[in-house]
């Protein structure tokens, strides 16, 4: 799946309009950070705006280590209609800390929403921010009853998820993830180069924001569906690729 995060009502609207070739749209307000919560009233308008059939995530934030603090904020994003909740553990230091945050997240957001999915997320240059190992999130999501466990970066000056997680190492990560019965999604300035090995450890959700704004700049520039569209035709061809050299060599 393709998951694309605009800024706001009016990148969601360019969303909308390349819907097609996009699978979720993730509200987040990028200049609050990486995993940046944007307001409940913007998940609201673009959850009206888009259309009805396209889930609408939204980030809580990089949040810190207080649980119920961050309940909170989960229950706020599924209250405004998001049905994916992506939550940044940047202040967690440890699994122990990230699965009772993630537990409280859990809880706030199945109370109100039993069907929403609730994303764990680390940050894969968490040696450069002194947050949780990336590789302890798949654990941590099934510890805590979520849904997915996801990967970014938590700086964004360039560097690229594989640059701090290489290929094999996400392939465990995402080894991990589906052993454990969770989707796995990747992020972390994710150009088209990248899907070749994205889609051969078997990543379910990639999500983009530069690769599809113009000039691949995810804050100057803003997002466009043509740009989306050829994302997405590179994820078929490479989907199809690899679908076809698994019948080869079956
Ligand atoms: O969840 C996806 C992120 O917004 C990825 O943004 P990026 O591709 O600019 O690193």
């Amino acid at each position: 799946m393709l998951l694309i995060s605009p800024d706001g009502v009016e990148e969601a609207l360019d969303c909308a309009k390349a819907a097609d070739h996009l699978d979720i749209i993730d509200v987040k307000k990028p200049d609050e950070g990486s995993l940046g919560a944007n307001f409940p009233w913007v998940i609201r308008e673009i959850r009206d705006a888009v259309p009805a059939d396209k889930p609408v995530s939204a980030t809580v934030g990089d949040v810190p280590y207080k649980p119920g603090t961050v309940a909170q904020a989960a229950l706020g994003a599924v209250v405004s209609g998001a049905t994916y909740i992506k939550v940044g553990l940047y202040g967690c230091t440890t699994p122990g800390q990230g699965v009772e945050v993630m537990r409280a997240v859990v809880r706030a957001v199945k109370d109100h929403r039993p069907e929403a999915l609730v994303v764990a997320s680390g940050y894969a240059d968490a040696h450069r921010i002194g947050c949780v190992n990336p590789l302890a999130l798949p654990d941590i999501a099934a510890r805590s009853g979520a849904d997915a466990a996801m990967l970014d970066t938590a700086i964004k000056d360039g560097s690229r998820l594989f640059d701090h997680v290489p290929p094999d190492a996400c392939a465990e990560f995402v080894r991990r993830a589906h052993a454990a019965g969770l989707l796995a999604a990747l992020a972390g300035s994710v150009k088209q180069d990248d899907l070749g090995p994205l889609t051969r450890i078997g990543t379910d959700i990639v999500g983009v924001r530069g690769a599809v704004c113009e000039g691949g700049d995810r804050n100057a520039g803003r997002i466009r569906p043509h740009l989306v569209a050829a994302f997405r035709a590179e994820m078929r061809r490479r989907a199809h690729e690899h679908a076809a050299g698994a019948t080869t060599v079956s």
